[in-house]
């Protein structure tokens, strides 16, 4: 059954963006780091806190490999680095996938992530200065595994609904 996934940087809009979709289409919506928590018990902070970011990654890849194998079909939300790491881009081009980047530019996330960091642990231990910097140039080295992503949306500007309109132009 057919799986559409929503992929991009924190903050972008995934977990939004992915309930709206879910209410107009009547699909289940998923959100990856959700998922993993369920399983864990943990929260992502303290995922990372106790077990580390390579334990975080391996859980990661195991759980979309276990999503997108689901008999249903799915709204899939990732997490932020899900298709930056072990070469999980590699699994978002099956068939029955399709994948959308919600692209913001660095002022957007910069402005959405910096009241809101403390539960995101990649960033939680930085300034505001800091922020603004790490976040331009994470989005760089990440944007070649986000534009791997079958189509893209530009995010900036627009409401939550004209990007969810956005999506469902993509899925008719
Ligand atoms: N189109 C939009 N316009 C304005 N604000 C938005 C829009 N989409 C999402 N937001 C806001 O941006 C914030 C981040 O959104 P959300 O949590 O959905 O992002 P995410 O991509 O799931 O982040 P994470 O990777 O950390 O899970 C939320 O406060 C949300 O209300
Ligand atoms: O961008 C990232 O690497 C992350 C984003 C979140 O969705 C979580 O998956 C976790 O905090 C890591
Ligand atoms: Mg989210």
């Amino acid at each position: 059954m057919r799986k559409i996934i929503l992929l991009g940087y924190m903050g972008c809009g995934k977990s939004t963006i992915a309930n709206r979709l879910s209410k107009i289409t009547n699909l289940p919506f998923v959100d990856l780091d959700k998922s993993i928590e369920e399983r864990t018990n943990l929260t992502i902070n303290e995922i990372f806190k106790q077990r580390g970011e390579i334990y975080f990654r391996k859980l990661e890849r195991e759980v979309l490999i276990e999503l997108l194998a689901a008999p249903e079909s799915l709204i899939i939300g990732l997490g932020g680095g899900t298709p930056c790491y072990a070469n999980n881009h590699e699994l978002l081009r099956g068939e029955n996938i399709l994948s959308v980047y919600l692209k913001a530019s660095v002022d957007t996330l910069f402005e959405r992530l910096v009241a809101n960091k403390s539960k995101r642990p990649i960033i939680a231990a930085k300034t505001d200065e800091e922020l603004k910097e790490f976040i331009a140039i994470h989005l760089f080295e990440r944007s070649y595994y986000y534009s791997q992503a079958q189509y893209k949306v530009i995010i900036d500007g627009k409401s939550k609904d004209e990007t969810t309109q956005d999506i469902i132009a993509l899925l008719t």
